[in-house]
């Protein structure tokens, strides 16, 4: 990387930096970064650059984004379990594209989507909490819980081979994306293209930064600002309007259509009182950003049991209210950013076959946040086509 790119990321990632791991050797850690570095990076410019095209015509409502994969992907998914997910997003954008008549744009929560961003730093056994394969293990054994950085290599390599059965099989259009969180793994893919002379994130197409990394003088924040991807940032019921403009200013300081994808998650009780603002207060900024709802992450709750779930009804009931919020401002709801799986897991409640409480312990699989089955994603999709006006 030219040296003026290398000096101005250095300058960014000393900024604070949230939910990065306690590694505990700080040489290993240098040494897999260097090796890491050499390594080529997963996706090309020019592959990112066709998605941003995609994004642009989604932020002018020509078109419609449809993102979604396992909330943690594991080093041991199988060919199954990744030709499963990547069916599964083609068949709900082709329900949408067939029932709301708009051109959808498929993005895998695939190849990268390792690391993940935590509540607390430990768990219900007060065990060092499990933060993805790329940083430790989930099975509750301590000497397996220390963060070890030669997972990131394997992070690495298990995306390289998921690339490549989406490459070779008849995936060819599904882009990738994940949380950009891990930093140190994040760093290492940075690819400065020579055609343009910006800075691409090559880890994957479409990054974005989370609801617990999004401080305004943080690292992701500021990291962001630098790639010349399509970005997304999540935002949670506690931002306000001028906080979304600033995200809308510095992360699309040029104003290219498409550029920044808003990703409200907010709830299914909160969203059509919290979101209405956000988006006045961020068409006065003159920015086309993609208004994408995330109808997951604010409506999470632990069941009886003591499982993780969400209720299919309350995801339906997000993503209306953010339909109805777009209708009655005239703006376009650019997308939706779903956890869902082909699998034929038990881990959200009701949906097609209403899966219960007590039906949540049949095959619950997932290593962080309950995804829909595929049966699940499909009735959503299904439902999606008639929140279009
Ligand atoms: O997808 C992510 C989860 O919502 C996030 O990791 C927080 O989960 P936790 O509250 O179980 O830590
Ligand atoms: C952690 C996630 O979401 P959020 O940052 O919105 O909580 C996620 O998408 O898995
Ligand atoms: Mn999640």
């Amino acid at each position: 990387m030219p040296s003026e790119w290398s000096e101005r990321v250095a300058a960014v990632l000393g900024r604070p930096a949230a939910q990065q791991p306690p590694w505990p050797d700080a040489g290993r850690l240098r040494s897999v970064s260097a090796f890491l570095a050499t390594l080529p990076p997963l996706v090309t410019p020019d592959e990112i650059r066709a998605l941003r095209r995609q994004t642009a015509r989604v932020a002018q409502g020509e078109a419609f984004l449809l993102q979604g994969g396992d909330c943690a992907e594991t080093f041991d998914a199988t060919r199954e379990h990744i030709a499963g997910n990547a069916a599964t997003l083609l068949r709900m954008a082709a329900v949408v594209t067939e029932g709301a008549g708009l051109p959808v744009v498929p993005v895998g929560r695939l190849a990268g989507q390792y690391a993940k961003p935590r509540s607390d730093s430990v768990d219900g056994l007060g065990l060092p909490v499990y933060r993805g394969d790329i940083v430790n293990a989930a099975a509750p054994d301590p000497r397996q819980r220390v963060p070890d950085p030669v997972r990131m290599i394997e992070a690495y390599r298990t995306a390289r081979a998921t690339l490549d059965q989406l490459r070779g099989g008849r995936f060819g259009a599904v882009h990738t994306s994940h949380e950009a969180l891990l930093l140190d793994y994040e760093r290492a893919q940075l690819m400065a293209d020579p055609a343009d002379g910006r800075l691409y994130g090559g880890s994957a197409h479409f990054l974005w930064i989370g609801e617990r990394t999004r401080q305004p003088d943080g690292a992701h924040v500021a990291l962001a600002e630098l790639l010349a991807n399509p970005v997304g940032i999540k935002l949670g019921p506690g931002t306000t309007p001028e906080l979304a403009a600033e995200y809308a200013e510095r992360l699309d300081p040029h104003g290219e259509p498409g550029r920044l994808t808003l990703i409200c998650r907010m709830g299914s009780d909160r969203v059509c009182d919290t979101l209405p603002a956000l988006v006045e207060r961020v068409a006065a900024t003159g920015r086309q950003v993609v208004w994408m709802c995330d109808p997951m992450h604010g409506n999470t709750r632990v069941s009886a049991m003591g499982y993780k779930t969400r209720h299919f009804d309350d995801v339906v009931e997000e993503l209306a209210g953010f339909f109805e919020v777009h209708r009655a401002l005239g703006t376009h709801p650019g997308g939706v950013h779903l956890e869902f799986t082909g699998d034929r897991v038990t881990e959200c409640l009701g949906g097609p076959r209403g899966v219960t409480e007590t039906g949540l312990s049949g095959r619950y699989e997932s290593t962080c946040d309950p995804r829909l089955n595929a049966e699940q994603a499909l009735e959503l999709a299904d439902r999606i086509t008639t929140l279009f006006p």
